[in-house]
């Protein structure tokens, strides 16, 4: 078991407006960690050899073995690196993108990242582990833990594996809440980020920007200073949250919200996400599951918005629908 330097009690974390509950910490032997998995409940996972290869990873060896292929660094103004999808922002007239992306090889990235004073750009290397990187981070890539994790995949009903994306933050980095639409092993290779998890169920406080919006899937709330005025069913947020640390697995849920914060003051981080998508539905049963129910908004906003072929008409039509009407 990875032995942490650090208990979860003794980070000195920044309190949010919302309660939380710490996310249990369990062995993969605890037959509680199975349980929560097959029941999309996050847990963190603190002996899963996942990758363990890799915990030798540092800025230095990364840059001498990861190759010379390039890698997406994304660049932000302050701390915040909210999601986009630039396939979107002609929907959305003069929308503003909250960072810019560069390609640029990793030897790079780490003399602007130790270049980095407080107060300038911030960095966030982002890339999918690719066939160019060097033989000796294929070998360590090659020594995740394979067997366990593909046996969640397959005990879970998970789809696919689709893709296993390398993060590289500057401490401090935060990635604002929002969910993803596929199942996560998240796995910490470095240093500590502190996850906030809010289930699907509280799908109605989080306030999710339009789904043609380029921020589809992200939450308009800023969780660490939310307008309560616009988005007062924020006050009913309830959440779970963890710091992991190097070798700890979080076990992210598909539609489960989360906003992550690579620790102030603790160093750069790296990570590596184990992402799948859903498993084939089971048949149906009811009552449906929270992310069953949120995949059905998803398609019925996206149809609507596809059938009046104008987004301006969006709010009136889906006002019309509902305000007034199912009190
Ligand atoms: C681009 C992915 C970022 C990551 C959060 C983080 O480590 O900053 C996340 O949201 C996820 O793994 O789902
Ligand atoms: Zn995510």
């Amino acid at each position: 078991m990875a032995e942490r330097s650090k208990e979860p009690g003794s980070f000195d974390l920044k309190q949010f407006s919302f309660p939380t509950e710490q996310i249990p910490r369990l062995s993969i032997n605890d037959p509680e960690a199975s349980s929560r998995i097959s029941r999309a409940l996050p847990v963190v996972l603190t002996d899963t050899n996942l990758v363990t290869s890799a915990l030798h990873w540092d800025l230095d060896y990364l840059s001498k073995n990861i190759g010379d292929g390039e890698f997406v660094v994304h660049i932000s103004k302050n701390k915040n690196f909210q999601y986009f999808d630039d396939k979107k922002m002609t929907n959305v007239k003069e929308f503003r993108k909250p960072s810019e992306k560069q390609d640029m090889k990793f030897s790079e990235f780490v003399e602007k990242l130790h270049q980095a004073k407080p107060g300038e750009d911030r960095l966030y290397l982002q890339q999918i582990l690719h066939d160019t990187v060097g033989k000796k981070v294929i070998q360590d890539f090659l020594g995740f833990n394979w067997r366990w994790v593909t046996m969640q995949q397959k005990d879970n009903n998970f789809g696919e594996m689709t893709s296993n994306l390398l993060l590289v933050g500057m401490e401090g980095n935060v990635t604002p809440g929002h969910y993803d639409e596929q199942e996560n092993f998240f796995a910490q290779v470095r240093g500590y980020k502190r996850f906030i998890l809010f289930p699907p169920t509280q799908f109605a406080c989080m306030y999710p920007y339009p789904i043609y919006h380029p921020c589809d899937r992200q939450s308009q709330v800023d969780f660490e200073n939310p307008d309560f005025t616009k988005f007062p069913k924020f006050k009913e947020a309830s959440g779970l949250e963890t710091v992991v640390g190097p070798g700890d697995v979080l076990y992210i849920p598909m539609y489960w919200w989360h906003h992550v914060q690579s620790l102030p003051s603790h160093g750069y981080t790296i990570s590596v996400t184990f992402w799948y998508k859903a498993g084939q539905s089971e048949k149906i049963e009811y009552p449906l599951k929270p992310k069953q129910k949120v995949a059905m908004m998803r398609n019925i906003e996206k149809m609507i918005h596809q059938a009046l072929n104008d987004s301006s008409e969006m709010p009136e039509f889906m006002s019309n629908m509902t305000l007034g009407r199912y009190t």
